[in-house]
C-alpha cells in the first residue's frame, strides 16, 4: 500500500503522539489576524512566555480594516482589534503587513502572494479558510483562539489524523464556466458535510486547466463541503508561481526537488473516492442559506418540503420554480479569499469592459491585497470598472462578513464572489448569492444573472 500526499506531508511533521491518537505536529508558518490572536497573546504575556519562532510566523490587518478612507477607522471594536495586533507584533517581535502597505490583504491571499505557502508545509491559522493553502501541497488548517496560543508558544499542535477523500476531477470545463463552480456544484451535489473527518485532496486532469488562483479557490471552499483541509499536489504550475516571490527559498532548484516527493501513490490509497465530471457543468449560482442551496443557472429553484428550505426561502424572499435568472439583484461585491486575487478581478473585468452597470446595481469591486490592486492598476482594470459605475476600494475581507463598514443592506440580493452565503452573513438581513467572478460581473450589468456561455449574453 503506497501513501497519500497527505500522509507523507503529515509524517514529516509528527513530533510524538500513537496512530489513533492525537499526534503533536510541527507547525512550518502560522499565520495571524487581528480577530482570533488578542486573547492567544493576552495569555502568553499572563504565562510570562515568548513567541517560539517569531520567524514562522506572520500577521496581517484584514477583517476588520475599512476599505475606504483607511485610516480613519470609525468603529472602537475594529479600531481596538487592529491597534492590538500592531502592539503585540511588536512586543513579540512577529511580522506584520500593516495597513497602507504592499504586502497587507487577506491573510490567505498573502501567504501564498508572498511566497510564505509552500508544498510538504504544516501551515496554521485562526481562520477557517485555511485550507486555501492547501492548493500548493500543505496541510493547512483553521484552528481556535487557544490553539493559536499554543502554537504561538510551542510552534506545534496536538491533532487527530483525518481519514483521507479523493476528489477526482476530470473532464474539460467549458468556456465560461470557472473553478468557482466546480467546488459550488460538488457541494451543492454532495452536501454541506460531505468532507466532515476527512483531508480532502482533489486529483485528475482538470487540475492541469487550472492555474494557482483557480486551484486557491476550490480549496478555499472545501471547508464549506465540510473538510477542514483541501489539498492538491504540487506540479509545475505551482513552481512557476513560487518563483522569485519575496519568502520563497533562495535556492529555489534545491526546493523543487524536495516539493516534487509530495504527492499520492495512487488513488486506492485514499479511504474514499468521489468521481467529479467537469465537462458538462454549467455556471452556479447559489439561492440559499447555505453554500449547497446551490444550482447551475439553466435551472428552476427546487421544490421541496424540508423546513430549511422553507426558511432559506423566506429569509431570501424567493420562491420555488422562479428560474435562477429571474432572481433580482441590486449589489454585487467581488473580492474574497475565495475570488480576490488578480486573475479574479481581470476575469470580472473582462465581462465588464465596454458596458455600464445596471442603474439599479451598486457594485464593489474590493482586490485581495494591496498588491493585487496595485497590479491590477498597472494593468488598467481600475478605469474599467470606474468606467462602468463600479466602486474600486481598498484591500480587505469588506463585505464578506459584516465585521468592518462595508455591509450589504437589508432585503438586498447581492451576487457576491464570496464563500458563505448564511444569514445576515453580509449584513444584517442582506441575501447572498454566491457565483463566479465572471457571472457576478455579467450580474452587474443586467441587474439579474445570466448565463455567461452564451454569447449575446456579454
Ligand atoms: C473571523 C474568522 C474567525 C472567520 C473564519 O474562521 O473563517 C472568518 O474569516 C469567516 O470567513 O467566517
Ligand atoms: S475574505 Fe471572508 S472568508 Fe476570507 S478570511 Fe476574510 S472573512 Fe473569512
Amino acid at each position: 500500500m503506497g501513501k497519500t500526499l497527505f500522509d507523507k506531508v503529515w509524517e514529516k511533521h509528527v513530533i510524538t503522539g500513537q496512530a489513533g491518537e492525537p499526534q503533536l505536529i510541527y507547525v512550518d508558518l502560522h499565520l495571524v489576524h487581528e480577530v482570533t490572536s488578542p486573547q492567544a497573546f493576552e495569555g502568553l504575556r499572563e504565562n510570562q512566555r515568548q513567541v517560539r519562532r517569531p520567524e514562522r510566523t506572520f500577521a496581517t490587518m484584514d477583517h476588520n480594516v475599512p476599505t475606504k478612507d483607511i485610516f480613519n477607522i470609525k468603529d472602537q471594536i475594529s479600531k481596538k482589534q487592529i491597534e492590538t495586533l500592531e502592539k503585540n507584533c511588536q512586543e513579540f517581535g512577529i511580522r506584520l503587513a500593516k495597513m497602507g502597505t504592499a504586502d497587507q490583504g487577506i491573510v490567505h491571499v498573502i501567504g501564498p502572494q508572498l511566497g510564505l505557502t509552500q508544498p510538504g508545509q504544516v501551515i496554521v491559522c485562526g481562520d477557517s479558510h485555511t485550507a486555501t493553502h492547501g492548493a500548493f501541497g500543505s496541510i493547512a488548517f483553521g484552528i481556535g483562539t487557544s490553539e493559536v496560543e499554543h502554537v504561538l508558544a510551542t510552534q506545534t499542535i496536538w491533532q487527530m489524523k483525518p481519514k483521507t477523500m479523493g476528489i477526482h476531477l476530470h473532464g474539460q470545463l467549458q468556456p465560461g464556466v470557472a473553478a468557482k463552480d466546480i467546488i459550488m456544484a460538488l457541494i451543492a451535489q454532495h452536501g454541506v458535510n460531505f468532507g466532515v473527518g476527512y483531508a480532502v485532496e482533489f486529483y485528475g486532469d482538470t487540475l492541469q486547466q487550472l492555474s494557482m488562483e483557480n486551484r486557491m479557490t476550490i480549496c478555499n471552499m472545501a471547508i464549506e463541503g465540510g473538510a477542514k483541509m483541501g489539498m492538491m499536489k504540487p506540479d509545475q504550475t505551482t513552481f512557476d508561481y513560487l518563483k522569485d516571490r519575496k519568502y520563497t527559498p533562495r535556492n529555489f532548484a534545491a526546493a523543487v526537488d524536495y516539493w516534487k516527493q509530495f504527492y499520492t501513490d495512487d488513488p486506492s490509497d485514499y479511504d474514499q473516492i468521489i468521481d467529479f465530471d467537469v465537462s458538462q457543468l454549467a455556471p452556479y449560482i447559489s439561492w440559499g442559506t447555505n453554500p449547497a442551496m446551490a444550482i447551475p443557472i439553466t435551472a428552476t429553484l427546487p421544490k421541496s418540503s424540508d423546513k430549511n428550505f422553507e426558511r432559506a426561502y423566506h429569509y431570501m424572499d424567493l420562491k420555488p420554480g422562479i428560474k435562477a435568472t429571474e432572481i433580482p439583484i441590486q449589489w454585487i461585491f467581488i473580492g474574497s479569499c475565495t475570488n480576490g486575487r488578480l486573475e479574479d478581478i481581470k476575469e470580472a473585468a473582462k465581462v465588464i469592459k465596454g458596458h455600464h452597470i445596471s442603474p439599479h446595481v451598486t457594485a464593489w469591486i474590493v482586490p485581495g491585497s494591496r498588491t493585487v490592486k496595485n497590479e491590477a492598476e498597472k494593468l488598467g482594470l481600475d478605469k474599467i470598472f470606474k468606467d462602468a459605475g463600479c466602486e474600486w476600494r481598498d484591500p480587505g475581507c469588506s463585505a464578506c462578513l459584516a465585521m468592518n463598514p462595508d455591509k450589504i443592506p437589508a432585503g438586498i440580493h447581492c451576487a457576491s464572489t464570496t464563500n458563505r452565503n448564511f444569514e445576515g452573513r453580509q449584513g444584517k438581513d442582506a441575501r447572498t448569492h454566491l457565483a463566479s467572478p465572471a457571472m457576478v460581473a455579467a450580474a452587474a450589468i443586467y441587474g439579474h444573472f445570466v448565463d455567461i456561455r452564451q454569447k449575446e449574453a456579454i
